[in-house]
């Protein structure tokens, strides 16, 4: 039984989620958050000596005895500050390196191990969008916000011990100042969550719209559809502005906030250490440190209001992510399929909530047969192909292969054994070759050529040049058939042991499909081929046929018994052999 749904993630657990992910980056954040720190010790340092030497030269009492050491102690320090500012940049540059390069990975690596079943969870746009922009975003989050939000706790603190020493009061009101930024900050931070959200959504969409407007092109023209498409694009691009500048707006005015609150309270705490200098209770250096020193309680943190809202597009694009990341993985146990029977038992799935697509289904496909799906459209059939080929994994009862669930198969196995051939199978820039060798990298020239003399491809590719004749984008320069024959050629190429064939001869003239039907007969025996079709007739030739009729199974069975037992079948191939029929007679007729 399974079910996966992603988990609803609450923005806290971003970051409890984020550190382990992410490696060797630990190590780098808390050495920028300790060379930040030993920076602040360096300023503490190179402030007191100025401010000593600034007292002394004001009471004229500066000799060379007093100078020499003081200046040592100020040259020292700058120079600590110095290094610990590069090496702090040098670490949290590493650490944003390495997020970037381990987040990546792991969504590669996640892609590699979930296969096909990505697809229910993101889209390919978003995808993109996410590994690119949104680990960009969580670069900023890691090697910026949370090396300074730690800063930001151990910076106040320090300074509190250290000033205590010169005036307890002027350090406790500083101290007591520096919550409100935190504060202010929280404030905005419910909005700015969902704001993000919204954002990040809108952008998503509008690369969603972007991508499909390109794909579709050529419809959109064909149909004139392209001015109201691009006048939608726009319309798109105009909402992503408008949330765009209120994000903006909603930065500009968090950060307004925070900077009154840091600089007021420095000018306040600045004010009170003057009056104690002029009543006597401080002496000059002290006053000069604490006026030097007063911004830094919150320097830190107004610079991590500033990392703040690229935090928080950095946990929108995490929380998209982690969905990625929590979708199943094939258990620890899983092996290797070494037997190729296929028992689906209750078998249900929906792609939305509270509407099924397909209800209950139990069938069973034995090894090395010849199996075919049919039913009006919309049946149900593509789905079930998904299913069967481990694209869709949300499905509820269950589905063995080899006795085996799809979580206990290894992806490599799944990989290897089991191949979904898809109408519009992707056909790639390159040459004949290149398209074939994807199926099988160390394929030789005679098996290539062979495959392609099974799919009635060879003639063709040998009078446009052979094997290295080349090949547009998407197959361009193939017609819709040939490209159908040279996606199976890769796919016979490949050699597994489960074909799942999803009209995967819907474009091919009467002549090739024929060869093609003849090419799975001499197959099935050795390979279970599942053939997922209109055409009733190349149905009709399969050893089990399965009939679906609104995501429920009515029928199974051979051709013969089908036709005699089930109206609903003989009712769809009745149909489909008058058109045929029809369509002969009239060309006889003309
Ligand atoms: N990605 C999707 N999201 C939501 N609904 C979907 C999705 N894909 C298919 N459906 C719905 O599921 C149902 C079954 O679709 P499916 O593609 O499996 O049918 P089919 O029998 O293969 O149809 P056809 O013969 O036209 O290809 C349809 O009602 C369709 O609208």
């Amino acid at each position: 039984m399974k079910t996966s749904d992603s988990k609803q993630l609450k923005p806290v657990t971003v970051p409890r989620r984020l550190l382990p992910l992410v490696g060797k980056a630990k190590k780098y954040i808390a050495l920028t958050v300790l060379f930040r720190w030993l920076e602040l010790v360096g300023s503490v340092g190179a402030v007191t000596a100025l401010a000593f030497l600034l007292q002394h030269g004001w009471e004229q009492t500066l000799f060379a005895g007093l100078l020499f050491p003081w200046l040592t102690l100020f040259a020292g320090a700058v120079l600590l500050r110095f290094l610990c500012v590069w090496l702090g940049t040098e670490f949290s540059q590493r650490a944003a390196v390495q997020v970037k390069k381990t987040l990546r990975s792991r969504i590669y690596a996640k892609l590699l191990k979930t296969g096909l079943s990505y697809r229910e969870k993101t889209s390919t746009a978003a995808l993109l969008q996410m590994a690119v922009d949104g680990v960009e975003q969580l670069q900023v989050y890691l090697g910026g916000y949370v090396p300074q939000f730690c800063h930001s706790l151990l910076a106040p603190v320090t300074l509190f011990f250290l000033l205590a020493f010169l005036n307890l009061k002027v350090a406790l009101l500083l101290l007591l100042g520096v919550p409100l930024i935190p504060l202010a900050m929280f404030g905005v931070q419910k909005g700015a969550r969902r704001l993000m959200r919204a954002y990040w959504g809108t952008y998503t969409d509008l690369g969603q719209g972007f991508l499909e407007s390109l794909q579709g092109l050529t419809t959109l023209k064909i149909y004139g559809a392209d001015q109201a498409r691009h006048d939608q694009m726009n319309a798109a691009a105009e909402g992503f502005r408008r949330i765009t500048m209120k994000v903006l707006r909603m930065q500009l005015a968090s950060v307004t906030l925070m900077d009154l609150i840091a600089y007021g309270w420095t000018a306040l705490g600045i004010i009170v250490a003057l009056t104690e200098v002029a009543k006597g209770r401080m002496p000059l250096w002290s006053g000069i440190c604490v006026i030097l020193l007063s911004s830094e309680f919150f320097l830190p943190l107004r610079l991590l209001g500033s990392f703040f809202h690229s935090s928080m597009n950095g946990i929108a694009a995490a929380e998209k992510m982690f969905a990625l990341l929590d979708l199943a993985e094939p258990a620890e146990k899983a092996g290797e399929l070494d037997r190729f029977d296929i028992r689906l038992a209750a078998c249900g799935f929906s792609y939305v909530k509270g509407r099924e697509t397909l209800r209950k289904i139990s069938l069973e496909i034995p090894a090395g047969s010849f199996a075919a799906i049919v039913g009006e459209s919309g049946s149900g059939k593509s789905t079930l192909a998904g299913i069967l080929a481990g694209v869709h994994r949300n499905y509820t009862g269950s589905i063995r292969i080899g006795g085996r669930e799809f979580d206990g198969i290894s992806p490599e196995s799944l990989r290897r054994r089991i191949v979904l051939v898809e109408h519009n199978a992707h056909i790639f820039k390159g040459t004949v070759a290149d398209n074939l060798r994807m199926g099988r990298p160390e394929a030789s020239l005679q098996e290539m050529a062979a495959v392609l003399k099974r799919v009635r491809l060879y003639d063709f590719v040998m009078a446009q040049g052979g094997l290295a004749m080349p090949l547009r984008e998407q197959g361009a320069n193939l017609s819709g058939g040939q490209r159908q024959r040279l996606a199976l050629a890769r796919a016979l190429l490949h050699g597994g042991d489960i074909y799942i064939l999803d009209e995967a001869t819907s474009n091919m003239d009467a002549e090739s499909e024929e060869s093609v039907l003849r090419v799975i007969e001499t197959m099935a025996g050795e390979k279970t081929v599942i053939l997922i079709t209109h055409r009733m007739a190349a149905a009709a030739r399969a050893e089990r046929i399965f009939v679906l009729r609104d995501g429920v199974l009515t029928g199974q069975g051979g051709h013969t018994t089908l036709y005699r037992q089930n109206a609903y079948y003989a009712g769809l191939y009745d149909g489909q052999q008058g058109i045929e029929n029809f369509a002969e007679a009239r060309e006889v007729f003309v």
